[in-house]
């Protein structure tokens, strides 16, 4: 029995299965589940479609399951609707990640109850701006946002509870911002730290080598992205 069964509904924005592209997991096969809505502010980021929540983009959760490209449409689903479309595809990964958008806007509780439930391992990609709710089972990939137009900030809780740390960067001003962050806020002893370069700038990818192998971290490169897939 789930602690608080209330049907929470969540705003998703799509559904698909592909290899996760990014992190530790990179190379795993994976069913994304992207949610609608973040009001971080990434000049960068490559989902901006995702960053509002528009009433008139509601539509039907078939339609975003079908979606062929990114658009700002987007359904609400319960968890339970989740796990029966899930099946109904035919997915055949295990492995589930929670992205968005900032998917750390929602109380994520009941979703992974309830995936987990179905026998599945949940991951949530986060910019560990908001509070984490989320399952404990749940691994927790914080991509720390500083210093974005939205003006939020990253908190402690989030880089203590992170599973991993990925940080994108483009420039050395990057990585002294981080530095600073690791300095305040730091990560639990042991926590994986990569650097992923932003929009596979070759400049950018670069420097996070070079940082890298100075420091003993992981590089991640966004596979999904130089193999053309979703
Ligand atoms: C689109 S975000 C969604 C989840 C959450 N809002 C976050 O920022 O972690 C997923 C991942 O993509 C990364 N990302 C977004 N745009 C990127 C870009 N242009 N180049 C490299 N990484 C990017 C983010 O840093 C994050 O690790
Ligand atoms: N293949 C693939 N891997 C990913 N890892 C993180 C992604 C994201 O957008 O959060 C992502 C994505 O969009 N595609
Ligand atoms: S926090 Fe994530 S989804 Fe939001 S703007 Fe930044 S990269 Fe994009
Ligand atoms: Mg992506």
């Amino acid at each position: 029995m789930l602690e608080n069964p209330i049907n929470t509904l969540y705003p998703i924005n799509e559904v698909f299965q592909t290899i996760q592209g990014e992190g530790i997991f990179t190379g795993v096969p994976a069913i994304f589940i992207r949610l609608q809505g973040c009001p971080v502010g990434c000049p960068w980021c490559d989902t901006q479609h995702t960053w509002e929540q528009q009433p008139n983009d509601e539509v039907a959760l078939s339609e975003v399951t079908e979606k062929t490209q990114a658009t700002s449409h987007w359904a609400n689903a319960t968890a339970e609707q989740l796990v029966d479309l899930l099946k109904q595809k035919g997915y055949t990964a295990k492995h589930i990640v929670i992205t968005g958008g900032e998917p750390a806007m929602f109380d994520l509780i009941e979703l992974g109850q309830v995936l987990e439930q179905a026998g599945y391992q949940l991951q949530i990609e986060t910019s560990g701006t908001f509070l984490l709710k989320v399952t404990d089972a749940t691994w927790v990939t914080v991509s720390p946002k500083l210093d974005m137009p939205g003006g939020y900030m990253v908190r402690p809780d989030c880089m203590k509870r992170a599973d991993e740390i990925k940080y994108p960067v483009a420039m050395q001003k990057h990585i002294d911002q981080f530095d600073r962050l690791l300095a305040t806020c730091p990560p639990r002893e042991g926590v994986s730290i990569a650097l992923q370069p932003i929009s596979q700038r070759p400049r950018a990818t670069e420097l996070a080598m070079k940082v890298c192998i100075e420091r003993n971290w992981r590089l991640s490169v966004q596979l999904h992205k130089y193999l053309n897939i979703e």
